[in-house]
């Protein structure tokens, strides 16, 4: 048979593989750069102690990076970052055990990643209630707050107290601030953020501690503790200051090659699961 491929100009290499698949062609030359991408992309051999912590300019560069030279939106992103938070939040706090989350969101985009999360928790059997004392007003998060109305997810106007906190909910998400804030907190936040260091209740902060400086971490009076922190795209600085129980890693949204520029090195997520063990 392979004389008659030969007599149309077919090579030996050529018809192995149109009648076995599996067959690897012999010049990998051009398969070798796809090849090297997946290996660094599933993070095979990262270990975690080669993990990059991000200061704020660079978690500032990544994420522009993301929207200008990568041309994602900010909806997409949040949608996944939101989601792994939820999926995170369900690993370490399953809702037969913690049903009533506080969901506590700030004016930017940690504020937008909590009511993704809480739609999605909502989804997930919990029962969310939101807190969200200065409504940004822009398109993405006037339809994240509808989402959640037409969710039947309660908001509330006013900050709880500490004993009210304990009373009605298993959990705090604190998602007031990212990798943009700038301490000290502003008087609009001051009720809520302390609340956040009175309380009893486990904590699940989105990205950074809220209060925390992004770098240094525990600052002054900032003392919130939380119990899980889901770092988003990679971790920052502050994280390794961390000393809670549970710390994951979510945001599988990083392209393999702004994974090299930066020199993240993050490490595998399981199978298709949104957040990863740290
Ligand atoms: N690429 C990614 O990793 C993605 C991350 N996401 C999440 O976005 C935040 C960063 O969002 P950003 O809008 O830049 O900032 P913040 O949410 O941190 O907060 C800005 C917001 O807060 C106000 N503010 C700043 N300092 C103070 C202060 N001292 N007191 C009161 N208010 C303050 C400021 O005015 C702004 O209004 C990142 O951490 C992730 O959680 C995306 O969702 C997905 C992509
Ligand atoms: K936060």
């Amino acid at each position: 048979m392979s004389l008659v491929y030969r007599q149309f100009g077919a090579s030996l290499r050529t018809i192995s593989r149109i009648f076995h698949p599996l067959v690897v062609p012999h010049n990998t030359q051009k398969l070798r750069a796809p090849l090297e991408n997946k290996r660094f992309y599933t993070g095979k051999t990262m270990d975690l102690k080669d993990l990059k912590y991000l200061n704020q300019q660079e978690a500032i560069a990544v994420d522009q990076e993301l929207f200008t030279e990568y041309k994602f939106s900010v909806d997409q992103l949040m949608e996944l970052a939101g989601l792994s938070c939820a999926h995170a939040v369900a690993k370490c706090f399953p809702a037969e055990k913690h049903p009533r989350i506080l969901v506590c969101c700030g004016p930017g985009n940690n504020g937008g990643d909590g009511l993704v999360a809480a739609r999605h928790l909502s989804l997930m059997g919990y029962t969310p209630t939101i807190y969200y004392p200065k409504p940004t007003p822009k398109p993405l998060f006037e339809n994240l707050s509808h989402q959640c109305r037409l969710m039947e997810i309660l908001s509330l106007t006013e900050c709880p107290s500490v004993e009210s906190a304990s009373c009605n909910y298993d959990l705090i998400v604190d998602a007031l601030f990212g990798f943009s804030f700038k301490p000290p907190v502003r008087a609009d936040f001051a009720a809520v953020v302390e609340l956040l260091q009175q309380t009893k209740l486990p904590i699940a902060s989105v990205d950074i501690p809220s209060g925390w400086d992004v770098e240094k971490g525990k600052v002054t009076e900032c003392d919130l503790e939380p119990a899980l922190l889901i770092s988003l795209t990679a971790p920052k600085l502050c994280a390794r200051h961390f000393r809670g129980e549970h710390h994951f890693l979510g945001g599988r949204f990083v392209p393999p090659a702004l994974q090299r520029k930066y020199g993240l090195n993050l490490p595998v997520y399981p199978g298709n699961e949104l957040c990863v063990k740290l």
